[in-house]
């Protein structure tokens, strides 16, 4: 990754004109379209990543269970693996069911003479519906083989404790001992998911890398729809890590696909076991037009809210992807693009190019005040003050999925911005600040007030920064969600460090309040 730091380089849209990101998935296809080989495919497809398939087995399947496996010989699974990765530029394989210990070592054989960029390893072994996929004499193959390869290892509780000799995996606790006991047998990463936790309302991951543990918790839709959730998971964290993303950030991203489309698909019906496949392609169900993202506005993503400013990038002889690739870097959960004096052009230009950067991060793209650029570059949504165009009049053109924020300083401002379909508040300026003149101060008193008074989630805004960010989220309202800042990112030499201390401080102040 590059250094923000230094002299000015010429950023430009055609070096994002990249070939396109390739999976190739090795696992075993399912009949009922729900897992394996045809989940993976469109998993990819929903993410935007070109996906091709080695089958290693061949499932007779459908909502009740596996009816029949019938296994593809190793000398032809090792004919496509070699047809696909001398040809086809491969960026990450994926693998799935590995019925074999000699089929694994056939694939690290390919590997060897065609390295690719990255290796995800789901170590399937069971089906959800309690079927066998792998017999046991495959798991020494998995752990003393193909897991000191992989860049990620994504079993569930079960595998995980399949591959740590049956030992127990049913809390959170247990989950983050194998985590770590996992991450012992070689993998760089490894993801123990709890889907199938045994009592627990919320669907809790476990990402460790070798030295921090992240608990990645989402809500449990409740739906029998869950086959194949496992490999759309890894799929994505493929496809992510395809697009160029780090490892953290493709796991977040997927994790949060997985859920979107369990989400969409809770009330599907198809077949009449108890295990149903979901709709990966979102889209097909959704009333609106094509977006590159798929997942719905987060409020969490307000966490740490980069305001981008034309005046100090050229400032500090800087282009505005240099700066954006900086914050997102360094932990940015957002971005908006605040360009006052830029040209219509150029600043579609730059929109584009910041929304491709953004793309490989999962991070949304704002557009300030300009619903014109927003709609041609199709980014994320837009932050609009209280002299721009109305939030009601705006929603109309966007459409219902895309993100609109409104500048609000009092509880009406709020309770308008609510009315006319925003998402999300931005409250301030909560101190005195130089990026806006004559701004109006309210200070944590007022901030605390309109947080009060309103259902939005609500960003802080103005005059914000290490030294006072963790004030600011200490107000201990539930809907204050993060903080907006412009020069304490951007006003600076370095970016990427100011926006890793920002966000370590605002992870303090949270912990604090909980
Ligand atoms: N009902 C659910 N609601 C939300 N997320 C879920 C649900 N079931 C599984 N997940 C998520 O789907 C992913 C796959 O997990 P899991 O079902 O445990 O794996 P597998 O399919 O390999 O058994 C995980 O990120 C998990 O948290
Ligand atoms: C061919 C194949 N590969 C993988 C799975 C696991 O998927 P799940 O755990 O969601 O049932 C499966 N059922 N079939
Ligand atoms: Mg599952």
């Amino acid at each position: 990754m590059q250094d923000d730091c230094g002299a000015a380089s010429a950023t430009t849209t055609e070096q994002y004109k990249m070939k396109i990101p390739h999976v190739l998935t090795v696992a075993g296809s399912d009949s009922g379209a729900g897992a394996g080989i045809q989940a993976d495919l469109k998993a990819c497809a929903a993410r935007g990543v070109y996906c091709s398939t080695v089958i290693t087995a061949v499932t007779a399947q459908n909502t009740a269970g596996v009816q029949g496996v019938n296994i593809v010989p190793e000398d032809f699974v090792a004919a496509q693996l070699k047809s696909v990765l001398s040809d086809m530029q491969v960026d990450v394989v994926k693998t799935g069911m590995l019925p074999s210990t000699d089929l694994v070592k056939v694939l690290l054989q390919s590997l060897s003479e065609f390295p690719v960029r990255a290796l995800v390893v789901d170590p399937v072994m069971v089906s959800t519906s309690g079927d066998v996929l792998a017999g046991p004499s495959t798991i020494t193959g998995l752990r003393e083989n193909l897991l000191p390869m992989a860049d990620i290892v994504t079993p569930n509780v079960k595998e995980a404790s399949a591959l740590l000799g049956g030992m127990q995996v049913v809390t959170v606790a247990d989950m983050c001992s194998a985590a770590k006991l996992l991450h012992n047998l070689g993998p760089r990463t490894v993801l123990v998911k709890g889907g199938d936790l045994p009592d627990s309302s919320d669907a809790v991951d476990i990402f460790f890398d070798g030295e921090d543990f992240h608990e990645l918790r989402s809500s449990r839709v409740n739906t029998r729809n869950t086959h194949g959730t496992g490999c759309t998971l890894a799929s994505c964290i493929a496809a992510e890590l395809a697009k160029g993303s780090p490892m953290l950030s493709a796991v977040k991203v997927a994790k949060c696909f997985v859920e979107t489309a369990l989400d969409y698909s809770k009330d599907i019906v198809i077949g009449s076991g108890p295990q149903g496949p979901f709709d990966h392609l979102l889209r097909l169900k959704s009333t609106s037009r094509q977006s590159h993202r798929a997942e719905a506005f987060n409020p969490s993503d307000l966490f740490l809210y980069a305001v981008t400013d034309s005046g100090m990038n050229k400032k500090w002889g800087r282009s505005i992807t240099d700066a954006v690739k900086a914050a997102l870097e360094g932990g940015a959960t957002i971005i908006q693009l605040r360009e006052k004096d830029a040209d219509t052009r150029g600043f579609l230009e730059a929109a584009k190019a910041c929304l491709q950067i953004c793309c490989v991060h999962g991070v949304p793209l704002l557009i300030n005040d300009r619903i014109d650029i927003a709609l041609a570059c199709d980014a994320d949504g837009v932050h609009l003050g209280q002299s721009d165009m109305p939030a009601r009049s705006a929603r109309a053109l966007l459409g219902p999925d895309k993100i609109i924020g409104v500048s609000c300083k009092t509880p009406e401002e709020a309770h308008q911005a609510w009315i006319d379909g925003a998402n999300y508040i931005g409250c301030g300026g909560v101190y005195r600040t130089n990026t806006k003149a004559n701004n109006l101060t309210v200070g944590l008193d007022g901030l605390k007030t309109v947080c009060l008074a309103s259902k939005l989630p609500v960003v802080a805004i103005g005059g914000i920064g290490i030294s006072n960010a963790s004030d600011v989220m200490k107000i201990g309202v539930s809907n204050l969600k993060g903080v907006a800042v412009v020069s304490a990112l951007f006003d600076r030499e370095c970016i990427l460090p100011e926006s890793k201390k920002l966000h370590a401080v605002l992870m303090d102040a949270v912990q604090r309040v909980k």
